[in-house]
């Protein structure tokens, strides 16, 4: 599914009316009339629309015709100045007066069993203002004091969620359904914007986008977009077509991270699975790790060549340990290695600042897989965490461009940034994943998917999206305390969840 950021949004604005010459009042008419279908297959009776005076406010005067004409009880509400507003929008408010729709207090509000959010769309600049919020709590003091919950419909994004970064006002009314127009907006998929959303229900603009806006730049990945990305099994698949992963990890005392990531391997399809840990932690890695994976031991470079030596994948990092020896053992790796490469956890804080490495990523034929969560990812770039998470699909694809790597930001949502740009933005997953060694099968999974056979950008999105579909499914059935052993042993049957998933 696309995603928009606001200024895509308002260029798609544009180039419907400059590059199309189609009046803006045509995609108003469309919105809106997405809107009251929605508002209609839902069981209620008499409708409290809010309007701004922006366009967004147009679409909730349309949205308030359309409900009329299907025998609805409807009130519009102006919030603002409307000889200030758009033309559109006072083109809508005449209509709508003539009607007799119009009222200018808020007493009907808690009469209505719909209310609708059409105050402001992707048109706020800066924070909002006071006379705006105070009229939000108002709004929110009669919804509260109601004696039933009435549906809350926000049209295009909740009013005080910007639209690129998910950051929400304190006075932004919660909505249980909201209705974007043309293709979701960014910050409706990330924290704490998502909250406020409710059901996001998309209705299109009568009038195709994409050949104003490149159509692929960020998409949210859903269950029918990951279907696609899964690797195909010809009948006469063995061991050897399956790829064999290596995981390089492992130090003393960190045995369970190694471990966690070669058995995700095993349980997400690779043909074969070697875990190379320090030669002190053979013994111990050997008897903890499923039969299925083959061991061995480095002590030197030589030893770390040998294992992965025309290997189909090789993970790096799960529980390495951060000593001086193995920073030098995985910057040398890194370095010198120029196979399918996925980096974790130890392996990148071996990495420090990125500069550090040169043009080691800019080199590499294949991008290498850096699956950093934000933590990691401040000591990569020297951000701050706040900073990261304020606009984590933007630093993620800047990031990803400018060191030619497969990001993989973890978190929630996680996103996933290739070289060329584009950005892919998790749809599953979920808050019982937060334990000790989840990211470790992830590696394993994404090792996996790439010997396969598949690209280290297409496995990467796959992978995030089967890591979190799997804990999903376990989530249903315990909101948490399901292990990342388990997540892993899940990742087959949310394969075959994917591949019998309808088109
Ligand atoms: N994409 C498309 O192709 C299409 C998009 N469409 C729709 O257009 C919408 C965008 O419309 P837009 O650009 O007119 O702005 P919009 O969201 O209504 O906001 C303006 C209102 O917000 C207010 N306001 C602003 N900042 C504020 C603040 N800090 N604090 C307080 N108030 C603030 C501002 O008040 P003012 O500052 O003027 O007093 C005014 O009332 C978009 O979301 C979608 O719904 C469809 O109609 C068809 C095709
Ligand atoms: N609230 C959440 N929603 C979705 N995914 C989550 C959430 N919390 C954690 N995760 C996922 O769990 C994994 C945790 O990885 P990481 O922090 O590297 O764990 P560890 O270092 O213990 O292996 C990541 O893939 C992350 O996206
Ligand atoms: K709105």
């Amino acid at each position: 599914m696309r995603v928009w950021s606001k200024s895509e949004a308002q260029y798609v604005d544009h180039c419907i009316q400059e590059d199309l010459g189609m009046p803006l009042g045509y995609a108003m008419e469309n919105a809106g009339h997405g809107v009251a279908d929605v508002i209609s297959e839902a069981d209620v009776q008499s409708i409290f629309i809010i309007c701004g005076t922006g366009n967004n406010g147009g679409d909730g005067m349309v949205a308030a015709r359309h409900l009329k004409a299907l025998g609805k009880e409807v009130f519009v509400y102006i919030i603002g100045d409307i000889d200030k507003g758009t033309s559109l929008c006072q083109e809508q408010f005449a209509i709508c007066q003539k009607l007799e729709l119009i009222t200018d207090s808020l007493d009907m509000l808690p009469t209505c069993d719909c209310i609708v959010d059409a105050i402001a769309g992707t048109g706020v600049v800066g924070d909002l203002r006071d006379d705006l919020r105070q009229e939000l709590d108002v709004i929110q003091t009669h919804i509260q004091k109601m004696t039933y919950e009435p549906l809350v419909v926000a049209i295009d994004v909740p009013t005080g969620l910007v639209a690129d970064t998910g950051a929400v006002d304190p006075a932004t009314l919660a909505a249980d359904v909201t209705v974007t127009l043309g293709a979701v907006k960014q910050g409706m998929l990330l924290y704490p914007g998502r909250s406020y959303c409710g059901t996001i229900v998309e209705k299109g603009l009568g009038v195709s986008w994409d050949m104003f806006i490149e159509p692929s730049r960020t998409m949210y990945v859903t269950t029918e977009f990951a279907k696609k990305l899964l690797p195909q099994r010809i009948p006469t698949a063995h061991k050897g077509t399956n790829g064999h992963v290596v995981i390089l990890g492992g130090s003393e005392g960190m045995y369970g991270a190694p471990v966690m990531a070669a058995e995700a391997a095993v349980y997400s399809g690779a043909g074969k699975v070697t875990l190379a840990v320090p030669t002190s932690c053979l013994d111990i890695v050997t008897q903890k790790v499923m039969p299925e994976v083959m061991t061995g031991s480095f002590g030197n470079m030589l030893h770390v060549r040998m294992h992965t030596v025309d290997k189909d994948a090789v993970a790096i990092g799960p529980g390495l340990g951060r000593n001086q020896e193995a920073k030098e053992m995985v910057r040398n790796f890194v370095n010198t290695f120029e196979g399918p490469l996925v980096i974790d956890a130890d392996g990148l804080f071996a990495l420090g600042r990125i500069e550090t490495m040169g043009t080691t990523f800019i080199d590499r034929e294949r991008p290498a897989v850096l699956t950093p969560h934000p933590g990691e990812f401040a000591a990569l770039t020297g951000m701050t965490i706040a900073d990261i998470e304020a606009s984590r699909v933007e630093v993620a694809r800047e990031f990803a461009t400018k060191h030619n790597v497969v990001l993989v930001l973890k978190g929630a949502p996680t996103v996933v940034a290739l070289p060329g740009g584009h950005v892919y933005i998790n749809g599953s997953g979920n808050e019982g994943m937060g334990t000790g060694g989840m990211g470790d099968v992830l590696t394993g999974i994404i090792s996996a998917l790439i010997g396969q056979g598949l690209p280290e950008s297409r496995a990467a999105v796959l992978g995030v999206f089967l890591h979190g579909n799997a804990a999903d499914r376990l989530h249903e059935v315990k909101p948490f305390g399901f292990t990342p052993s388990e997540v892993a042993r899940e990742i087959g049957t949310s394969i075959q969840a994917l591949m019998t998933e309808e088109e």
